[in-house]
């Protein structure tokens, strides 16, 4: 009889809410886990109350997560390392355990954004940062809004690898009666789901601050699909994985959530509040805020036409009147449907 195969060992780096929501998932999939968190009473909490209850409240953690304020201890023997950071700040977080991250470790990406500057995907900068072959990366996204998910809610997600190995592996450490993972090889399309639906959500949310019901949500949810298919398609991604559940299942999903930051932060601007006290108004990491000029930025130097996008970037870093956004966007010459 072959012996079961001994428990994966997983570090999770980031303590906000995915971070600490995916460490309970990695947990009751039966991983031993270390979650690294910057502030040592999050990390205490943690260790010891099995709650996180500035980004969790009213969540039970398992007994199997632990936590330090130590990253280069969190990775130490780690099997799996996910990494739940702000995109714009994982650069900054991996580059110091290049020579900490074990030999075998394999990275999966939590995140949901586009890094400014260089424009590129976090599985990019994952892999350049820990100075890594890509085939050791996996992203992971879906309809995965994490509160539900530390309530122990049914979904499914993706994850996706150049290497069907890593993409096996991981899927196996998150795998529960309550997370189910399909693996998917385009690493490209899946990344950028996860990071154009932000801006989508956005413009969503402003147009219900607005007032505005549910054809406006729909019109958008769907053009945006078509905005995100389009450049996925540009930069050689598989068309296939835009209706799936990392495209249209999280679009549907933080498109209609309260729970989603980057829904809820465009309905604060579409009542007429500042980004600033949007931002604030919001708490958490609303990845759109910073992506969309990233994505905008990819786009324009692909020749591809995100006009959602581009309205998004309008309104909340160019000054464009909120009330003008929707008028923008229907004076555009008239074309027939598709991509
Ligand atoms: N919350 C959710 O439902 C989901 C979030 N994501 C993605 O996961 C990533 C992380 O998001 P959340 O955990 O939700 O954010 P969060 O705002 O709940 O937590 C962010 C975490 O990052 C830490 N952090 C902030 N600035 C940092 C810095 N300069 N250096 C190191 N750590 C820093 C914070 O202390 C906190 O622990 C984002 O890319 C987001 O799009 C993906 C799927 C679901
Ligand atoms: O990515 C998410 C759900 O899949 C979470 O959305 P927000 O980052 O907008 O909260």
């Amino acid at each position: 009889m072959t012996p079961p195969a001994a428990p994966l060992r997983a570090a999770v780096l980031g303590s906000g809410s995915w971070g600490t929501t995916f460490a309970a998932v990695l947990a009751d999939a039966g991983c031993a886990v270390t979650v690294w968190g910057r502030d040592a009473a999050t990390v205490e909490e943690i260790t010891h109350e099995h709650r996180n209850s500035r980004y969790l409240p009213g969540v039970e953690l398992p007994a199997g997560v632990s936590a330090t304020t130590d990253p280069r201890a969190a990775v130490a023997g780690a099997d799996v390392v996910a990494v739940a950071v702000p995109s714009q700040r994982a650069r900054d977080v991996l580059a110091p355990l290049a020579d900490a991250l074990p030999d075998a470790a394999v990275v999966v990406s939590l995140m949901k954004g586009v890094e400014l500057d260089t424009d590129q995907r976090m599985s990019q900068v994952v892999a350049q940062s820990l100075t890594i072959d890509p085939a050791r990366v996996a992203v992971l996204s879906g309809p995965n809004l994490a509160r539900e998910i530390a309530l122990r809610q049914p979904t499914a997600t993706v994850v996706a690898s150049t290497s069907a190995d890593t993409a096996q592996l991981v899927a196996r450490a998150c795998a529960s009666s309550y997370f189910r993972p399909y693996t998917n090889p385009d690493v490209v399309g899946v990344e950028l789901c996860g990071a154009v639906k932000n801006v989508i959500a956005l413009a969503v949310g402003i147009s219900q601050g607005r007032g505005m019901g549910y054809n406006t949500m729909a019109t958008v949810i769907t053009r945006g699909l078509v905005e995100i298919t389009r450049l996925g398609l540009a930069l050689g991604a598989d068309a296939e994985t835009f209706p799936g559940l990392a495209g249209m299942g999280d679009l549907m999903a933080t498109c209609a959530s309260p729970d989603s930051r980057n829904h809820t932060l465009g309905v604060h601007i579409g009542r007429g509040m500042s980004l600033d006290d949007a931002v604030v108004a919001t708490g958490g990491t609303a990845e759109g805020v910073k992506s969309c000029r990233s994505v905008l930025e990819l786009a324009t130097s692909l020749g591809v036409e995100m006009p959602i996008t581009s309205a998004v970037v309008q309104v909340l870093h160019q000054g464009l009147p909120v009330d003008e956004l929707a008028g923008l966007l229907l004076a555009r010459p008239h074309r027939a449907e598709g991509v």
